[in-house]
């Protein structure tokens, strides 16, 4: 054994004391935050090793039901569910969850309940399960104004109401990035020692990027702002070199390499679906409050995508995110695109 390396690990920064160090800058903290947080990490954890194992446990393939949103659930998409909903639930800090896979909000029962409300992707990116590309789990947290009467209206609330954010990639690591609101820091989990390590402290998106990314299948149906804009980044007007395309279909993979690696990812509305694919309480949200607390921006076409005032839990948006100056282009070109329609 190398000891020397061993006595380094000593040191090593996990997931569970970074929490509460943040937590001891608030006095009046009682940990709510830290319990609740290491309850997430659980899940994490445990849908990591379901899908490391997934080929050989047979967890590949279709469950045989279908979601809220008519999409075929697979079965790891069900196991995430239920592995999140009872990690949440048992917490007891939760009063409100919300999935992509239940149709309702499920209510936590008044022994179990707690004052945080948590919005979820059990498991993003689906279809790419069966090849085993990279897939995630996405959340946002909101905190509820009275935990004992808490209603949907705590739920429908902005995506600058959240008070932390965060999604973990079951990639070729299992990276956990989050948001408590005062920057963004990544973890990966050390398989050795069961534990998320600080790796990637205080990720700052480059302000440009050299990558786009988008379904360009799509591109019969998109809108003039969308069609200009992957035209220029083809084909730039002023000379600069065109950017590469990356796309991998797993919105957490996509964004992860966004927000290390800089540039643009979008999943915009177009003709077919005005309010494209994404879904804003458990997509939108936690994505887009991690890249502005990264210093990028996100932004839907008409505004800043953390203004969204949801209608439904199930509510979809166009949302373009990533580094400042590439959604400042979008932007420009929407702006344009209004003043000529006037
Ligand atoms: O296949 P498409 O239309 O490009 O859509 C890809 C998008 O759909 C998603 O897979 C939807 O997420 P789910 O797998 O959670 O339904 C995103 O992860 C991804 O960005
Ligand atoms: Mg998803
Ligand atoms: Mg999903």
């Amino acid at each position: 054994m190398d000891h020397a390396a061993d006595s380094r690990r000593t040191d090593l920064m996990t997931i569970t004391r970074f929490v509460l160090n943040e937590q001891s800058k608030y006095p009046e903290s009682r940990g709510d935050f830290t319990i609740l947080l290491n309850h997430i990490v659980l899940g994490c954890k445990f849908v990591c090793s379901s899908v490391n194992k997934a080929g050989l446990a047979k967890l590949l393939g279709l469950a045989g039901e279908t979601n809220v949103q008519g999409e075929d659930q697979k079965k790891l998409d069900v196991l995430s569910n239920e592995v999140f909903v009872k990690a949440l639930t048992s917490s007891g800090k939760t009063c409100i969850l919300v999935s992509e896979e239940d149709e309702e909000a499920t209510f936590v029962k008044q022994s179990q309940c707690g004052k945080y409300i948590v919005v979820f992707d059990p498991l993003d990116g689906s279809s790419n399960i069966d090849c085993g590309v990279s897939i995630g789990t996405i959340f946002g947290i909101y905190l509820a104004k009275d935990k004992d009467n808490a209603t949907l209206n705590d739920v429908l609330q902005p995506g600058s109401s959240m008070v932390a954010a965060g999604y973990c990639m079951y990639g070729s690591s299992c990276t956990l990035v989050l948001s408590t609101g005062s920057g963004v820091n990544g973890f990966t989990l050390d398989p050795s020692l069961g534990e998320f390590i600080l790796t990637h402290p205080n990720i700052k998106i480059p302000n440009k990027g050299k990558i786009y990314s988008v379904n360009e299948g799509n591109a019969k149906h998109w809108d003039e702002p969308t069609t200009k804009f992957v035209e220029n980044c083809k084909f730039p007007q002023d000379g600069s070199s065109p950017k590469s395309l990356r796309y991998i279909g797993s919105m957490v993979a996509d964004v992860h390499r966004t927000l290390l690696y800089g540039g643009i990812f979008m999943y915009p509305g177009d003709k077919k679906s005005p309010n494209g694919k994404l879904r804003v309480l458990y997509e939108v949200f936690p994505m887009s409050f991690l890249m502005e607390q990264a210093g990028g921006q996100a932004f839907t076409g008409k505004q800043r995508a953390l203004d969204i005032m949801p209608k439904n839990i199930h509510e979809r948006s166009p949302v373009f995110l990533g580094s400042y100056e590439d959604v400042e282009q979008i932007k420009a070109l929407y702006a344009a695109s209004n003043q000529n329609k006037a």
